[in-house]
């Protein structure tokens, strides 16, 4: 029996609204759902109702001419009836409500379900028909009919949907309009189900029980190669997990695993997010207390996640130039407590030298084709659209490059597959920068264990980066390139810096009330925009005076330094960078149009490789602090490269300490330290590390099939 005063509850509602929009005017799911009106709301389970609704409407349709319910029931909204009928066939097979809309649904199940399964021939022959269609397409180069059709399916029918829609994080953005070119589909990888811990709320050994506790089995990486992992990821059970072979806080489910509903995620303590794009931050790898700049951060996947890498200990800078996506991004940041995080509503081509000069190390994720999320079945692009891609994305990689004096390290990611936003961004920006930046090999810093790097058609430097590919690695489609500052560099740097700050108030000393407000400012906003343009010049001009007088030296070290090749582009370059400040100050005012113009394009164009942003239900208070401090976080090999040998010979004696492990044993259990507390403690920096105990927790029932 419904209740006249019990509403329909407002997801349900919006879902309507926005189904709606999107079948009567067009327009793209997940733009509506970035509505202002929106923004704190749960838009990947808003997002996977309304996609499930679309990809059964012609199933629903048909069982609502069956059943007449339109007909009958003339003041159900024949949307918002769509959408709870989705909810119900194929969602989570229930409607909690007690309103009319939902009690009248609710009362058309058995008929729903009875013509579905009459029918069922009839649906599932359409499912047959697409597989078949897709398969044919991957094989082969197809014409453009084809290519559209199963474009279309692919991006809205085909992805690997839960009854909850839970792939959801892959459709950032609805793709691109289909084009008349003839294109090659890729062949897609089931891809396993990643988990991130968010070690801020929730230490992973507390993961691996909770896990366990439901009566999932915690599967130890036998060997220590990448490959045997690849192997056995692939052959997990809906049952097992496992540790992922880098990112240590990673768990790897098997695909299809549903975690939607699942209180940890819902809390924020684990995060649904693919490991390719978890290793922008794992080759980053900024100790604690760290400042660390995320330059392009909403909704702010890997600036959780460097909170998490850092404990809390140090200075995260968020800076996202989009107002509602800044809005998710503190959200996100806040509900994950990512205390460290400062979120800077902010285009960060703007930020000056001098604004942020303590940060050391920079995560530069820019916009891009999204060309690896694997929904894009057809690797075409225009190629206007990828010049203007590769533009913008080189403006930010120099500016990254250039506007840090104390920056030492810079992780530049994509989830795109073109070389051209790619290699070539890092080929042709790091071959200007003067041998100030040296690309390392990620080969190396991941100690041989790794499959897929960028082409060699780019040198070395293009040999050094990192893919990842879904029909390898298992992930989504990601590139990334770890710079590193020359450190002779560095302190050249900081001594122009210093130089420069010295003539600067030499010559400010004669105007002391200038002074004063430039500094209050500064004290005010740790951003002075106004001194940035002037000092800025002025700081530049004596660099500038530097490197005029150590031309010809490093002219001369470029030749012996494979990072360091200079060709025509370059001697351009150089010219173009040591104008007088004046042209410098004009060239930056075009510049910035361009930009400008060029972002604005891009709003149109790119894609955001967003992951799904947990929702913002909260049951339990954060015991944020409680975990804080004692989770370990990624104690990676590459650490070595950051200073932290002396922790990681630690761990190792640690773990020689705890050889007693059964390999054959599958299943584990945490050792237990001496107080509760300490039991945290737990060294994730390998599998090995864990102490086997049989699980005596009652075994709870499994999320799975919820
Ligand atoms: C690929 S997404 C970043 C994804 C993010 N790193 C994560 O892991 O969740 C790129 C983001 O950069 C933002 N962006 C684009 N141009 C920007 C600019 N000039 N300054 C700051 N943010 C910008 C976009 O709005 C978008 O949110």
């Amino acid at each position: 029996m419904f209740e006249h005063s019990v509403k329909v509850p407002r997801h349900y509602k919006i879902a309507a609204n926005i189904f709606k929009k999107v079948s009567t005017e067009g327009g793209s799911v997940k733009t509506l759902l970035y509505d202002d009106k929106l923004r704190h709301f749960r838009t990947n389970v808003l997002y996977a109702l309304i996609t499930e609704t679309i990809k059964h409407a012609s199933h629903i349709n048909k069982i609502f001419e069956n059943s007449k319910i339109l007909e009958n029931e003339s003041r159900l909204d024949p949307w918002l009836a769509k959408i709870l009928t989705a909810e119900l066939l194929f969602g989570k097979k229930a409607l909690p409500g007690k309103s009319k809309p939902e009690q009248t649904v609710l009362s058309y199940k058995e008929q729903f379900e009875k013509f579905s399964s009459e029918h069922k021939d009839d649906f599932e022959t359409k499912d047959n028909t697409f597989l078949v269609n897709v398969w044919s397409v991957a094989s082969s180069v197809v014409v453009v009919n084809i290519i559209i059709g199963a474009y279309v399916y692919k991006a809205y029918y085909e992805k690997e949907y839960d009854e909850h829609g839970n792939e959801i994080d892959q459709h950032a953005y609805p793709p691109p309009a289909p084009t008349a070119e003839v294109s090659t589909v890729k062949s897609i990888a089931p891809r396993p189900r990643y988990v991130r811990i968010n070690t801020n709320l929730l230490t992973t050994s507390d993961a691996i029980r909770a896990f366990q506790d439901e009566g999932y089995r915690f599967i130890r990486c036998t060997s220590g190669s990448y490959a045997d992992y690849l192997e056995q990821i692939q052959k997990l059970t809906e049952e097992d997990f496992t540790q992922d072979y880098h990112v240590k806080t990673m768990f790897v489910f098997a695909a299809g695993t549903k975690l939607h509903e699942h209180e940890l995620y819902l809390e924020n303590k684990i995060i649904l997010q693919d490991k390719a794009t978890a290793m922008a931050v794992h080759l980053l790898a900024p100790p604690p207390g760290s400042v660390v700049l995320d330059m392009c951060a909403a909704p702010g996947m890997k600036t959780t996640q460097l909170a998490a890498y850092l404990r809390n200990n140090g200075r995260v800078y968020a800076v996202e130039r989009n107002e509602k996506r800044y809005q998710v991004l503190c959200d996100f940041v806040h509900k994950t407590g990512s205390t460290c995080v400062e979120a800077l509503h902010k285009d960060a081509l703007e930020i000056k030298k001098g604004d942020l000069d303590s940060v050391e190390y920079i995560l530069l994720d820019p916009s891009c084709s999204g060309s690896g999320m694997d929904f894009c079945v057809h690797s075409y692009i225009e190629s206007s659209r990828l010049a203007r891609l590769t533009s913008l994305q080189e403006k930010f990689l120099k500016h990254a490059m250039n506007a840090f004096p104390n920056c030492k390290r810079i992780v530049y990611s994509t989830c795109s597959l073109y070389p051209e936003e790619n290699e070539r961004v890092i080929t042709n920006v790091v071959k200007t920068s003067r041998a100030k930046w040296r690309v390392q090999d990620v080969k190396e810093l991941l100690k041989g264990q790794w499959n897929n790097f960028g082409s060699g058609m780019y040198g070395s430097i293009g040999t050094r980066c990192l893919y990842s590919r879904p029909d390898s690695d298992f992930t989504t489609g990601f590139f990334l390139a770890v710079l590193d500052r020359d450190q002779k560099d560095m302190e050249k740097s900081l001594n122009a810096e210093k130089q420069a700050q010295k003539q600067w108030q030499a010559v400010n000393k004669a105007k002391p009330q200038n002074t004063e407000a430039i500094n209050d400012d500064k004290n005010k906003n740790g951003f002075n925009e106004e001194h940035n343009e002037s000092s800025q010049d002025f700081t530049e001009e004596v660099v500038e005076e530097k490197s005029k007088s150590n031309k010809k030296k490093r002219k001369s070290e470029h030749n012996t330094d494979e990072n360091k090749e200079t060709d025509q582009n370059e001697v351009k370059e150089a010219e173009i960078t040591d104008e007088a400040p004046n042209k410098k100050k004009k060239k930056r005012k075009t510049d910035k149009n361009n930009v400008d113009n060029v972002i604005d394009q891009l709003d149109d164009l790119s894609v955001e490789c967003e992951q799904e942003v947990p929702k913002k239900k909260k049951k339990k208070k954060d015991k944020q602090t409680e975990n804080q401090s004692n989770e370990p976080n990624m104690l990676i090999d590459i650490s070595d490269t950051n200073g932290d040998s002396q922790e990681h010979k630690k761990k190792k004696k640690r773990k020689k300490d705890l050889e007693n492990v059964d390999d054959g044993e599958t299943e584990i259990k945490i050792k237990k330290k001496s107080k509760k507390n300490d039991s945290q403690e737990l060294e994730m920096d390998n599998a090995e590390e864990l102490e086997l105990e049989v699980p005596k927790k009652k075994k709870k029932k499994k999320s799975k099939g919820d």
